[in-house]
């Protein structure tokens, strides 16, 4: 007898607690049912129901759902399924039976879902065999309030990567149509594993218009995706037309940054062009998501910690997310302490960041590495060989299915696909505050106006591109005198000329040194020989 392999895409989690007005469990899942794309599986999950209304409410849903031929499970109680006949059970690790118990009450044919949290979890799940594993929470929830610590994309990840592709598994905890996405999208692993489905428990119970809720997250589980394909290379012809639409849609830069860069990072967006919002309102974040060509900067220099300061940030992402925005996530000082390196891990795990963007230590830190050694937040680099750098760069990219941009002597640019190296600037980039944090910015409003469905990594690039032209210009009108002050003012002038002319930015750009890097990803594998040393690989674009 084949084990069953139910389809899990869509997956409704019963609650009778939160339900909006006038309706119950029975007319919300009867209402979901008759939506054009309707739940691919049921779970009945009362906590408070005597055994006899239990068996009652489940026999009536089991007559909606058998009509309809999608599978319902019972959550927790063995007994109630068998009453009732269904096609199985959800269990948890404190449920009255255990998977091998309810297999042999339950017989082959029949689903046994079962949750994990973490990775001693796992390694038990995997050896009793259940069909699917419900792995949660993906983030925080108030529909469980006693739920495991919350894994983030991450985590999801990491347990994902550790499920055979035999066994099917789903998240659950905080989904919804605004997140789903980007929990599918991140939640890959490097090897194409993905989640089979999420199961959802209020977006869908407690929502007035359940049958809406069902074809929304449907379609968005189903569009192509927001996040742009990874496997693209830049054109450098096309760095005039990205400048160019900065012009035509005059983007809007929404800045959560510090307030030592506040005033340079606004002249800055200026300069080039696009239109420069300083928001910590989170009241008015959705109102400013919603509008056309809008990219938002994250960047937690002045990090005060704290729960207003994580809800600040992660109700940002969420809202920018929502609207597939691009959002520019400056991880600073991440390197120099735990408490921000552990900020910065949840800002990433909480949402979607399309580019993360920091110098040396805090993108290594990131990455989960031992970071250089920073006794501040300002640019610690140059420490690390070019084929070490490029490559951590790379497998964040490879992990987070974003762009990252490591910014430094050299700066280092991947999307997991393609990395890039561009070593032009000046050294007075490092010697003013608030010029390496207002990069984010133009970073920003290039991704904000070029078209949604662009891969980003070009747009990335000439403005990094763009930015430091206008470095290295300013420092030549000083003439080699030692100004920092001056050459600040300079360089805002010299962007603003750049940014504004009909000079050629690709001639620009190409005549310093733009390369990309072949096959970072193998670089420095020992195994079987494989890996590649720099020198072998190192191919100029
Ligand atoms: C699909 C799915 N995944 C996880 C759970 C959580 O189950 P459990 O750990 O038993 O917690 P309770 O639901 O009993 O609070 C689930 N119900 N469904
Ligand atoms: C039932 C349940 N189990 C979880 C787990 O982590 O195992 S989280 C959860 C509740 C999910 O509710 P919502 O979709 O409203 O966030």
């Amino acid at each position: 007898m084949p084990p069953p392999r139910p389809n899990l895409e869509l997956y409704l989690v019963t609650d009778s607690v939160n339900l909006p007005p006038n309706s119950t469990v029975y007319s919300q899942v009867e209402a979901c049912l008759s939506a054009r794309h309707p739940p691919t599986i049921v779970q009945i999950r009362e906590k408070h129901l005597s055994t006899a209304k239990f068996i009652e409410l489940a026999r009536d849903i089991y007559a909606l759902t058998s009509k309809h031929g999608v599978p319902l499970l019972i959550n927790d109680r063995v007994d109630v399924a068998l009453a009732v006949g269904c096609e199985g059970v959800h269990l948890g690790w404190d449920d009255m039976a255990d998977v091998p118990t309810a297999r042999k009450l339950l017989g082959p044919e029949k689903i046994i879902g079962l949750s994990v949290s973490d990775h001693e979890q796992l390694e038990k799940a995997l050896g009793v065999d259940p069909t699917y594993l419900g792995i949660g929470p993906v983030f925080s929830t108030p529909t469980k309030p006693d739920h495991n610590p919350p894994l983030g994309t991450p985590g999801v990840r990491s347990l994902l990567s550790a499920i055979p592709a035999t066994m099917q598994a789903i998240a659950i905890g905080g989904i919804n149509h605004g997140n789903v996405q980007r929990v599918l999208f991140q939640s890959k692993d490097i090897s194409g594993r993905r989640l089979d489905g999420v199961a959802v428990v209020s977006a869908i119970m407690a929502s007035p218009l359940p049958v809406g809720a069902c074809n929304l997250l449907h379609e968005t589980i189903n569009w192509p995706p927001l996040f742009v394909p990874t496997d693209y290379s830049i054109q450098t012809e096309d760095f005039p037309i990205y400048r160019d639409n900065i012009h035509k849609h005059k983007p809007l830069v929404h800045h959560i940054t510090n307030n030592v860069v506040k005033s340079m990072s606004a002249n800055i967006s200026l300069a080039i062009g696009a239109s420069p919002i300083m928001s910590e309102n989170p009241a008015e974040f959705a109102d400013l998501a919603a509008l056309p060509n809008v990219g938002c900067v994250l960047n937690m220099g002045t990090f005060t910690g704290g729960r207003e300061f994580q809800d600040l940030f992660l109700g940002a992402l969420r809202e920018h997310n929502v609207r597939g925005n691009p959002v520019i996530f400056d991880p600073v000082g991440a390197g120099a302490t735990s408490a921000r390196r552990e900020f910065a891990q949840m800002i990433v795990g909480g949402g979607y960041c399309t580019v993360i963007k920091g110098n040396e230590g805090e993108i290594k830190s990131l990455a989960g590495l031992e970071t250089v050694k920073m006794r501040g937040v300002d640019g610690a680099g140059g420490e690390g060989s070019e084929e070490e750098l490029a490559k951590v760069v790379h497998d964040l990219a490879t992990l987070e299915n974003n762009i990252v941009l490591m910014t430094g002597p050299k700066d280092y640019i991947s999307n997991g696909a393609h990395t890039f190296c561009l070593t032009n600037g000046s050294k007075y980039q490092s010697r003013v505050t608030g010029v390496g944090c207002a990069l984010g910015s133009v970073i920003a409003a290039f991704c904000a106006a070029a078209p949604v469905d662009e891969s980003l990594i070009g747009p990335v690039i000439s403005a990094i591109g763009m930015y430091n032209v206008a470095a290295e210009r300013a420092e030549m009108l000083l003439e080699g005198s030692d100004q920092p002050g001056k050459w600040a003012t300079v360089f805002v002038d010299c962007l603003a000329a750049i940014a504004m002319s009909s000079e050629n930015l690709t001639e620009l750009i190409a005549a310093h040194e733009v390369r990309e890097l072949t096959n970072v990803g193998k670089w420095g594998r020992p195994a079987g020989g494989e890996g590649l040393k720099q020198g072998e690989d190192l191919a100029e674009a």
